[in-house]
């Protein structure tokens, strides 16, 4: 068990040995804290306090009369009695104080972690099954969906972020390898990055699936570039590296993960045939033998480049159909294997491993097929309505859509680009508007669409919308229900307004219109 609990010389040190210390106020040199916080509800007697992001001096107040001895912050805070420790950045040394009062659990860890614009929670789904079976159920899980750290029905709930906050972070690694787990498979985003909630962080395998556009705007990045750097980093701070040849920016992406990774633990892998954009070296190829809505089925071969203590060649099936899904899971079994799994591990768990709000169906009796699916940006869309179109070549594909306030601008013309190339007919509805008016927000979306090509109807209801596009369809149509996945909420006007769901609304409605 580690300690929890930091002196005022470990901090200093660790402050200084960072240069992130800029000043100390009523220093203290027999301090020793016992709780680390940055929220002052929760704030304990001989706690360190965090003033952090849209922070107001009163929090802090509130915190001293909780019982805090002392502060970090990158203001001095007028009339405190506590200690307080000013750094040029917040994030970065509640990142690194964080690991050091939770007695730096990832070095317990064996840490594997995904990035990509799409497919990071399928992955860390697909690895995690694999490993739990290679680590008799000692592996742990940081997803966008849950965070699940250790056996008890309470170590098991919904995430609010990607990737936690610096110290929750931590706390929870420690809760994991308190709790005997070894490993963890975790999903890291770019804005985990851009807001320093894992610096310092070391991982041991980093996989970078693909990057496209998203994520740019207010609150999120200014810049693609600015999207493409903080991706970037995972591979910076990885000691192996698994890298989707397939994918756009390639040639900065390798180079990120050379600089500080030997290309005998960079791995590269890409479908047969595919021909990387840039000349580097791939270990492993892919190639799909069935991918229908029944089978999804792919043999993994190694080339003469490969490492040979990989021995992971074989034919693999999924329970996840599309075709992307095979890029997922090729990426899962090379970082399960350099996490210890065997390829019959992988061959007996993946078939078995489904993920919450990806690629979930319903049949009805009289009208389309109906899927629901977590596809919310121009790729995923496309990707989720291309392979669709493959499977139901000569059927209508209606789609059920919206897009976010606040957040994600470029998906609006992107929902349109993708519509316009594979869909009949759209709905478009509301889905998180946040401080927007969802109408303006399915206004922008039709602006992208050609209504020559596609049959526009605006309903923000969403389960109206949904109970539209179900009675209007015809028994041969594909209904696809895009973007929410499984989320039990709307996002309105900063509050989670209960929701109960695509897939339920969806049965519902069957229910209703079926009976
Ligand atoms: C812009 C941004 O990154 N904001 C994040 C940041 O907020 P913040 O530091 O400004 O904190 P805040 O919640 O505004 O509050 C200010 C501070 O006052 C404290 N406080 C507040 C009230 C009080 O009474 N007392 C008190 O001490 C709060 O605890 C906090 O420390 O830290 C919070 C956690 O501590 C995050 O919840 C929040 O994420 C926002 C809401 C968010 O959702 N960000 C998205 C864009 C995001 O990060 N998404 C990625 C996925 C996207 C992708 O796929 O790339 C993710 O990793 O989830
Ligand atoms: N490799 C891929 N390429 C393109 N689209 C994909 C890929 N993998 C999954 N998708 C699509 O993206 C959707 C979201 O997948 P997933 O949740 O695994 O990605 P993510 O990276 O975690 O997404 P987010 O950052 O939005 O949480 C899926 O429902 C599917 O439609």
């Amino acid at each position: 068990m580690a300690k929890l609990q930091l002196s005022a010389s470990e901090i200093l040190t660790i402050l200084r040995e960072h240069h992130l210390l800029t000043n100390v106020i009523n220093a203290n040199d027999q301090l020793v804290v016992t709780d680390v916080t940055y929220d002052s509800r929760t704030a304990k007697p001989n706690g360190l306090f965090f003033c952090k992001g849209n922070f107001k001096p009163e929090y802090l107040t509130t915190a001293v009369d909780a019982g805090v001895t002392a502060y970090v912050s990158e203001v001095a805070a007028k009339e405190c009695k506590a200690t307080g420790f000013i750094v040029a950045d917040i994030q970065k040394a509640m990142s690194l104080l964080s690991a050091a009062f939770f007695g730096y659990p990832q070095d317990d860890l064996f840490i594997v972690a995904f990035t990509g614009t799409k497919g990071k929670t399928t992955s860390a789904y697909f690895t995690r099954g694999i490993l739990q079976q290679t680590t008799n159920k000692h592996t742990a899980l940081f997803s966008t969906i849950d965070r699940i750290l250790g056996p008890k029905p309470e170590q098991e709930f919904k995430s609010d972020l990607t990737t936690p906050e610096s110290l929750n972070l931590f706390h929870d690694m420690r809760e994991a390898v308190d709790s005997g787990m070894t490993t963890l498979v975790m999903e890291v985003s770019s804005q985990a990055y851009k807001k320093n909630r894992v610096y310092g962080l070391t991982y041991d395998v980093g996989i970078f699936l693909n990057i496209t556009p998203d994520h740019i705007g207010r609150n999120e990045h200014p810049t693609f570039a600015d999207y493409l750097h903080c991706k970037l980093q995972l591979l910076v701070n990885s000691r192996q590296c698994i890298i989707n040849a397939e994918t756009d920016h390639l040639e900065d992406i390798y180079m990120a993960a050379k600089a500080t990774t030997e290309p005998e633990d960079i791995y590269m892998y890409a479908r047969d045939g595919y021909k990387p954009s840039i000349d580097v070296p791939i270990d492993f190829r892919y190639h799909s033998n069935e991918d229908t809505l029944k089978d999804a089925k792919f043999t993994v071969s190694h080339t003469d480049l490969a490492p040979a203590k990989l021995n992971l060649d074989g034919e693999y099936q999924l329970a996840l159909p599309g075709d992307y899904n095979e890029n997922n899971a090729v990426a899962s079994i090379i970082a399960a294997g350099l996490a210890g799994a065997t390829a019959t591990e992988a061959q007996q768990t993946l078939p078995d491993i489904t993920v919450p709000g990806r690629f979930e169906s319903v049949a009805t009796k009289n009208h389309g097929m109906v899927f629901v699916d977590y596809a919310h940006n121009y790729a995923s869309v496309k990707a989720l309505l291309s392979f669709l179109r493959k499977q139901y070549a000569d059927s209508r594909i209606i789609v059920v859509v919206g897009s976010p306030g606040d957040k994600g601008i470029s998906r609006r013309e992107g929902f349109g680009k993708a519509l316009n190339e594979e869909a009949d007919v759209a709905y478009l509805t509301a889905d998180d508007p946040g401080f927007e008016n969802p109408a303006d927000i399915a206004q922008q979306i039709d602006e992208h669409i050609d209504h020559n090509r596609v049959d526009v109807h605006v309903q923000i209801d969403r389960p109206t919308a949904i109970r539209e596009a179900i009675s209007d369809s015809h028994a041969d149509d594909v209904v696809v229900l895009a973007a929410k996945g499984e989320d039990p909420y709307q996002k309105i006007r900063g509050v989670d307004t209960p929701y109960p769901t695509d897939m339920a609304v969806a049965k519902q409605v069957i229910a209703d219109i079926e009976a």
